[in-house]
């Protein structure tokens, strides 16, 4: 089957997928495959395939935001795609979740516009309990601070004129937003596969991103590479 936004044909995908939103980071983790290859680029969708641990693994890049990463991820389980682990970055709710730490994503509140168009309100994104028991495994290997509980993911980066209320989350425990995850668990739990996420923290949610985002220190360049091998180890994993 032809993949028209991936454009690239699906009798080579491989059934265990890891995508991300930047194309730089999807070659970041695909120089960690044997024989990797470039099998798909078009717009912001990058796709590697090579050999983990003996594993036929893929690794694509999702881009910025809910509906141009569930484009991605459509074609991906249209293709045969069954397991499905975001490697992504994001803003702390929680003064001890510090900038260079990992969160395990358990679930997601839908604060995205897309799975409000795809499921009724009320329903829950909730991530792959095998994957993330996985996830959580492998990340106590490393030597990084790396908590596991509920995401918000949110279509807003830049606060416009509507106040998102971010206090209200803090204090419901919330430990971090992203842009896609709350999309990913919502397609796979619809389409029946599973589906798990880690993200590096690049600062405070909350902050004023205009003036305090950088995903490119020192501290974020290690958190990245060590969520890299914990989600290969993950989703190598028989
Ligand atoms: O680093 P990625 O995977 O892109 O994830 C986060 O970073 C982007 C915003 O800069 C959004 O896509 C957000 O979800
Ligand atoms: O969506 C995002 C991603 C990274 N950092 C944030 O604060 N928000």
């Amino acid at each position: 089957m032809f993949l028209p936004n991936l454009k690239l044909d699906s009798k080579d995908l491989p059934e265990k997928v890891i995508v991300c939103g930047d194309p730089d980071r999807a070659k970041l983790i695909a120089a960690n495959l044997d024989d990797a290859k470039l099998l798909g680029q078009n717009r912001e969708y990058h796709t590697y395939v090579g050999h983990y641990q003996g594993e036929y693994i893929g690794v694509v890049s999702h881009g910025v935001g809910s509906p141009g990463a569930a484009v991605c991820f459509e074609q991906l389980i249209q293709g045969g795609v069954k397991e499905l682990i975001r490697v992504g970055t994001a803003g702390s709710y929680q003064k001890e979740i510090e900038p260079g730490s990992l969160v395990i994503s358990t679930a997601a509140v839908r604060q995205d516009g897309l799975s409000s168009q795809i499921v009724p309100e009320g329903f829950p994104a909730v991530a792959d309990i095998t994957l993330t028991n996985r996830l959580i495994e492998k990340s106590r290997d490393y030597s990084i601070a790396s908590y596991s509980g509920i995401t918000l993911t949110l279509d807003v980066f830049y606060q416009g004129a509507i106040v998102f209320p971010h206090n209200q989350y803090q204090a419901a425990g919330v430990l971090a937003v992203e842009m896609e995850i709350a999309s990913l668990f919502t397609i796979a739990s619809i389409r029946g596969i599973r589906a798990a996420a880690i993200v590096a923290i690049d600062g405070y949610a909350d902050a004023d991103l205009a003036e305090e985002y950088d995903p490119h220190t020192d501290q974020m360049k290690r958190a990245i590479e060590l969520e890299k091998e914990i989600a290969l180890e993950a989703i190598a994993m028989k």
